[in-house]
Order: structure tokens, then sequence, then C-alpha cells
């Protein structure tokens, strides 16, 4: 039997990354310093793989495909296919962002502002390439982490430094400069294997089956019993992904309506709904929206 490789990153995105594949259908199994886990198909080998490194693997062949972040794959220049974005960070469903920041009292204001000066970054070809095209000339220093210290430390002038929830940057007083680049999750394929037809089939399932199953988590069902005449007051204040199903209730003048909206809009929706008339609404969470 066929096996497609597959890398799974560890750190920030690992945690989220076997969730997302426990929704998609897939059972990644983790077992305490293992690097190749179980997963419950036999046609997938996963191994697990840094997200800096896992670009190299790709390009190279050891791995057919892999989670990474957009950051790293910009960053190693790697030649691989860009199968899917899927917007997913460490703790949310946003990109996470690559920004330039000072402590909260530096005179810098704009990226001009640090000519001459000294940056430190995890980023290092990245920020060398932003400020050369900024034509502002500095000096970018490999950091191997615990950034935010070293430019409160004053070990540096500034950072370029990645943030999600942003409590990093607050916890050390830092300020934002500048956005330099928004960065999420894509799943990359190798070149060849992309080519190769039962690989690519392959790739293109777990494609398809990560992106419904993090669409779905935006999203909820909800159904309710409307009588007919109030019908149109309810269906005009419905969104819909596509237009709302309605279905006859049984030897009765009601229908059954039903639809997918966005999770966020529930709470202003229902008493909405229940005011034109709408009753026995319920909600209910969908696994995956293909
Ligand atoms: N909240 C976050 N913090 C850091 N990286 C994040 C976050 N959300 C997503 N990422 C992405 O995770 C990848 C970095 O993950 P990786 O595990 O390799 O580094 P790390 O988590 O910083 O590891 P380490 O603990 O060694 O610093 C990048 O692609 C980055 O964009
Ligand atoms: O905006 P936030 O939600 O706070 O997340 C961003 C922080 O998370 C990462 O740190 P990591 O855990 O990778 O530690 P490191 O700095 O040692 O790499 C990143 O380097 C930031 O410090
Ligand atoms: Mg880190």
């Amino acid at each position: 039997m066929r096996q497609l490789i597959l890398g799974i990153p560890k750190g920030s995105l690992q945690e989220a990354t076997i969730e997302l594949f426990r929704k998609s259908g897939w059972k990644i199994s983790l077992t305490n310093r293992n690097y190749f886990p179980e997963i419950n198909d036999p046609e997938i080998q996963c191994s697990i793989c840094r997200a800096q490194e896992m670009s190299r693997y790709v390009e190279n062949g050891t791995f057919d495909a892999g989670l990474t972040g957009k950051d790293w794959i910009l960053e190693n220049d790697s030649d691989v296919h860009v199968v899917a974005d899927l917007i997913y960070s460490k703790v949310s469903q946003r990109p996470a962002r690559w920004v330039l920041a000072v402590p909260y009292d530096s005179p810098v204001q704009d990226v001009g502002d640090l000519e001459g000066k000294k940056i430190a970054t995890e980023l290092v070809n990245f920020t060398r390439r932003y400020f050369a095209e900024a034509g502002v000339r500095v000096d970018v220093e490999f950091s191997w982490g615990a950034t935010e210290a070293k430019v409160i430390a004053g070990l540096c002038d500034a950072i370029v430094e990645v943030t999600e929830t942003g409590a990093t940057m607050r916890a050390n007083g830092l300020r934002i400069v500048k956005e330099l680049m928004l960065t999420n999750t894509q799943l990359i394929a190798n070149k060849t294997a992309w080519n190769d037809p039962w690989k690519r089939e392959k790739i293109e399932q777990i494609s398809l089956l990560l992106q419904a199953a993090l669409r779905a988590e935006d999203l909820v069902g909800l159904k309710m019993n409307v009588p007919k005449e109030k019908l149109n007051d309810v269906i005009e204040i419905l969104p819909s992904l596509t237009s709302p199903t309605t279905a006859h209730l049984y030897q009765s003048d009601w229908l059954s309506v039903e639809v997918v909206v966005s999770k966020h809009t529930v709470r202003e929706l229902v008493p909405q709904l229940l005011k034109r008339g709408a009753v026995g609404i319920i909600e209910y969470s969908l696994n995956k929206v293909i």
C-alpha cells in the first residue's frame, strides 16, 4: 500500500494542528518523546518537525506534505506548492502578526528612525529584506527566542517578533511601531509529490477535510418552527450560507426553517427571531462545512 509522509509542526502550532485533524476525522496519537506519532489512516505516515524547518524538508522530499507558518516558508525561501491557507494560530482562528516593536518610551516612531540601529529577530532574512527595501541600514541579529527580553535589557534597539494575542508585548511594556507581515498556517506539498496522482489525491483529501473542519468552527446550525403567516418576517432577518431550507410540518400551517449562520450572530439573532414569531429554536454545532 502507498503512504503519504506528512509533517506535523512541533511547538506553537502542534496542539491546534492535532485538534484540527481530530475534527477532520484523523486521530493523531502522540506519546511522550515520540517523533513519529500514530495516525488512524494506513495511507499516512506522520512525522513531527519544527515549524521553522518544515518547508525545507518538504522542498527536499523528506516529507511529501506538511503544515507550517507562511512566515517560515517565506524566510526559508522554499520552493514548495502551497495547497491551502488554513487560518489558525496557536490559540485562535486568526492570523498572527510579525511586528516591529520597541520599548514603550523609545523615541523610535517609524521604520526610518532605526537607521544604524540594531534589531533582534528570529526571522533574519525577512527582516533584512524588509529594511533593505525600505532603504534603511540596520544591523539585524539572530535571536534564538525570548526576543522581547533583549530589547528591554537594551541588547538591541528594536525587535521583529510574532504576536498573536498581544499578551507578551503588553507584559513586557513594548510598543508596536509597525506591522510587517500577517502569517497563518499553510498546508504545503513537495512539487514532485504534487505531480504524483495518488499523492496529490491524498493531499487534496486532507486539504478538503481540514478546510471543512476549520470553516465549521465559526458556524452553527439554527432550526425553528414558524407559522406560515410569519415566515417572511423571519426569513427576512436570517443570514445564511445559502437560502434557508423550509419544510412543512405534518398536517399543519407551520414550517420548519433551518439555516447555517456565524456563531457570533446568534445572541443578536435569537431574541429577534422570537419576536418575529419563531418558536422551538434549537442551535447545534457543526463538524464540517464543505
Ligand atoms: N501565538 C503564537 N506564537 C508563536 N508562534 C505562533 C503563534 N501562533 C502561530 N504561530 C506560528 O508558529 C510557528 C512557530 O512555531 P514553532 O513551534 O516553530 O516556534 P515556537 O513556538 O516559537 O517554538 P519555541 O517554543 O521553541 O520558541 C510560526 O509559523 C508562527 O507563525
Ligand atoms: O502575542 P502572544 O499571544 O503573547 O504570542 C506571542 C509570543 O509567543 C511566542 O513566544 P514563544 O512561546 O515561542 O517563546 P520564544 O519567545 O522563546 O520563542 C512569540 O515568540 C511571542 O513571544
Ligand atoms: Mg518561539
